[in-house]
């Protein structure tokens, strides 16, 4: 039987902007009030979909949220008309008022944690929103993303979605951008990788002091027993405290894997050699490539810069690898340099591809925080909701779909503006038939 791992990349939301909310990542500090442009942001996302589409990848779609979230704003308090609810609470709760106003959905490999059908005790895919409750805006994102997912993977046959773990800084959990699996085949019983920041129930061990760790271990054990992992396929690692430090905010930042290649920059985890000698062992005979980056060739803060790990690593159809890099990577000489180097040293990896994807970089969003892997078999694939999955009409369709909605500017101030709430819904309303998905938005729902 034929076996795929599907991306499903993040539809970049119509009220994209930069407001400075995430503490620990660089980028979106630094770009905080900076004006965005949310029809470019969308396109630059669609036409790398399109990009992998062509590759002959498949490529899945998954929709983005309702933003400004007027119900958390009543939730909160505000009252009266939608358009009351936005003034009062730009006016007089400003920080709050932005943080439900972020698009941020947009990087689904925050969205869930995903164990193919090999993996999992039952047979089946299993899912598990992440609670994100490090950040607020974040934390907004979890049942949403329950009824997107529900959505798109509708069929309890071959899919098991489960709730989020509960919400509290315990169990922060972050999904996908902290997991990675390796396998010697998408359809084969594979290793699963759980990267943690921090021990939530034990303060004596190791953890960083300047900025948030996100994820707990206790979060990565709940998940692994909720898809029904067994131990000789789970392998839990600490994130090195000290590049949290330097605003390694998540895993997927300094270390990315793909079937048997594990790429990862020399400061990455906490205890790199038992870890790797576990990975190992756990893995078996097969051949196996750690590509390790080391600080003399990038260092930490380059990393960060050029989001040389948050690139995503491919199996072609002729199974090679490729990496789809952001053009980031190709303006930063060191960086390009050991990229020009890397496809020379002998490992599956045989070609790079630059995407612009900067809409998304200013964020601290770089080509895998836009996407989730979901590797599936031909069956699986069949009873995916086929309007989520990228292909020629699709693209057409979502593209003016993107050009009949989006505004190409926005500002902090035109966050209150009552017509972009309409805008949006309008948009979103539109989405959900285009998409097939239903009701899946709160304010459809009411
Ligand atoms: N690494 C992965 N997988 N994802 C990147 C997520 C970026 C996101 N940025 C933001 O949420 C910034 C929003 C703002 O500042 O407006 C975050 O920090 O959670």
């Amino acid at each position: 039987m034929k076996q795929y791992e599907v991306n499903f990349d993040g539809l970049v939301g119509p009220t994209h902007n930069y407001a400075g909310l995430s503490f620990g990542n660089v980028a979106s500090l630094n770009n905080a009030n900076a004006v965005s442009n949310p029809k470019e942001a969308a396109k630059q996302g669609l036409l790398k979909m399109k990009a992998l589409a062509d590759m002959g990848m498949q490529q899945g779609i998954l929709a983005p949220q309702e933003r400004p979230d007027i119900a958390m704003l009543r939730r909160l308090g505000f009252t009266g008309s939608d358009a009351t609810v936005l003034e009062n609470a730009a006016k007089n709760a400003k920080q709050v008022f932005l943080a439900c106003c972020s698009a941020s959905s947009m990087w689904t490999a925050n969205a869930a944690t995903v164990s193919p059908s090999p993996d999992t005790a039952d047979g089946r895919v299993h899912f598990t929103p992440a609670n994100l409750t490090n950040k607020f805006h974040r934390s907004l994102e979890p049942r949403v993303t329950g009824n997107i997912l529900k959505a798109t993977f509708a069929n309890e046959k071959y899919f098991a979605h489960h709730t989020h773990l509960p919400d509290n800084d315990h169990f922060g959990d972050e999904g996908a951008a902290n997991h990675t699996r390796l396998c010697t085949d998408y359809g084969h019983a594979g290793l699963e990788l759980f990267v943690y920041g921090r021990h939530a129930f034990d303060a004596s061990k190791p953890a960083p002091t300047r900025y948030p760790a996100r994820q707990t271990l206790e979060a990565c054990q709940a998940i692994a027993r909720l898809h029904g992992l067994s131990d000789e396929s789970v392998v839990y690692m600490q994130q090195n405290p000290d590049v949290i430090d330097q605003g390694v905010f998540h895993n997927d930042v300094i270390s990315v894997g793909n079937q048997n290649v594990l790429f990862y920059h020399e400061q990455a985890f906490l205890n790199t050699q038992s870890s790797l000698d576990e990975i190992r062992q756990k893995f078996g005979e097969h051949p196996l490539h750690f590509i390790e980056v080391k600080t003399s060739a990038v260092s930490v803060e380059d990393a960060v810069k050029t989001y040389l790990f948050n690139t995503q690593i491919i199996t072609l159809p002729d199974n090679t690898m490729a990496i789809i890099a952001p053009t980031e990577c190709e303006e930063n000489p060191a960086v390009h340099q050991y990229l020009q180097e890397l496809v020379t040293l002998g490992t599956p990896i045989k070609e790079v591809k630059y995407f612009d994807v900067k809409q998304s970089m200013r964020n601290g969003g770089g080509p895998a925080c836009l996407r989730l892997r979901v590797a599936l078999t031909e069956h699986e694939l069949d009873a995916v909701n086929p309007y989520t999955l990228m292909n020629d009409d699709q693209f057409k369709r979502l593209n003016t779909w993107v050009d009949k909605h989006y505004r190409d500017a926005l500002t902090e101030n035109d966050l209150r503006d009552p017509q972009l709430l309409m805008e949006s819904r309008a948009a979103l309303d539109e989405l959900t038939q285009l998409m097939k998905l239903g009701s899946v938005y709160p304010f459809q729902q009411d």
